[in-house]
């Protein structure tokens, strides 16, 4: 739903009007022009501002890992932070191509990383805890990711931020948390991760399964606190933080829709500064996006998270803003149609 405009700024009939007197045939840019009117709501102006993207990749290790969800082992998490510091992994080389910084923030890594340029802490432990056998982390934890979270998203400099996640098993804690918050079965939502064949992903589903069945119902603090992760929880409130200060908040999959989930959830307004920018070949993905009636904007067979698929829409959303700067028909003189 649209949100009413505050006063002074543009309604999304005038939204829609500057678009339709530009020199083109109506709607012919097709959802682009969705997304430029998605754009100039939410920052309240007509000719919106899209200048800068920021690439943060939030990182922790997750108990469950114990568990044998995953193909990689738990240490690759931290491994994979010290990479992501030394610029040679995938988000950061396609960061570097389109010229958007990159930070990591440190939510949890079970070691915790060498302190280098790019690299924020905000960490909460050392990992959560098992969530097969008991909470993931206490509920005063959650409530601080949260946190930890709103506060660096609304100081992050940027027009647009793109979110990506690092943490073994994440997929794992990213299930169980889209189930708890959708009821969604877990076997809908359960997929390969990082690489599982089908015996394996057999495996992972009848432990999700047996770690959902732990608890009921919960509300979106206590399924985060229950199933979910240092990373998803700060990444959630990152969204939050981001979205009140009008920022695009451009989702990546399957990890970073769960947490999109969970800001929903949280502050149903979020909605309007979120762009899903790709399905994921994340088994669950699918369905996680149907829930919020999402269509993401390309599908590239894509399943690797740390923001590669935010990163890559991030131009498409640079152009859609930019189409409020076309001429209008009087201002250049084209003759409308019949
Ligand atoms: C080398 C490597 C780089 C990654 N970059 C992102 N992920 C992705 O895979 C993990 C989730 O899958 P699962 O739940 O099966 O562990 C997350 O860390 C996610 O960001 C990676 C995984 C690996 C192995
Ligand atoms: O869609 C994702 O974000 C994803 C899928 C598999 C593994 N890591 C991330």
């Amino acid at each position: 739903m649209q949100d009413a405009a505050q006063a002074g700024e543009p309604s999304a009939a005038q939204i829609a009007a500057a678009l339709d007197g530009k020199t083109k045939p109506q709607g012919s840019l097709g959802r682009l022009e969705a997304l430029a009117a998605q754009i100039a709501a939410l920052q309240g102006r007509l000719v919106p501002k899209m200048k800068r993207a920021a690439l943060t990749i939030f990182a922790a290790d997750h108990g469950i890992a114990a568990a044998g969800v995953s193909a990689f082992p738990q240490d690759v998490t931290g491994q994979m932070v010290a990479n992501f510091l030394a610029g040679g992994a995938a988000a950061n080389v396609i960061a570097q191509s389109m010229d958007v910084p990159v930070t990591v923030v440190d939510c949890g890594v079970r070691t915790e990383p060498d302190g280098r340029p790019g690299l924020v802490s905000l960490r909460l432990g050392a990992g959560t805890a098992n969530s097969l056998h008991g909470p993931a982390m206490a509920a005063a934890d959650a409530e601080a990711a949260l946190d930890n979270g709103l506060r660096y998203g609304a100081a992050i400099d940027a027009d647009a931020v793109c979110f990506g996640e690092m943490g073994i098993a994440n997929t794992s804690s990213a299930t169980l948390l889209a189930h708890k918050l959708t009821g969604i079965p877990v076997a809908v939502l359960a997929g390969r991760g990082t690489g599982l064949d089908d015996e394996a992903l057999m495996r992972k589903t009848v432990i999700l399964e047996r770690a959902a069945a732990r608890t009921g119902r919960l509300s979106p603090r206590a399924a985060l606190a229950e199933v979910g992760g240092f990373e998803i929880g700060t990444m959630a409130g990152a969204m939050l933080g981001a979205a009140r200060k009008r920022r695009i908040v451009i989702v990546d999959g399957f990890i970073a829709g769960a947490a999109a989930l969970l800001a929903r959830a949280l502050e149903p307004r979020v909605d309007r500064a979120l762009i899903w920018s790709h399905r994921s070949a994340e088994r669950g993905h699918g369905a996680l996006l149907d829930h919020v009636s999402a269509r993401p904007l390309f599908d590239f067979d894509m399943r690797l998270g740390e923001g590669t698929g935010a990163l890559l829409a991030w131009p498409t959303v640079r152009a859609a803003a930019a189409i409020f700067r076309m001429a209008s028909f009087a201002d250049a003189g084209v003759t409308e149609r019949r």
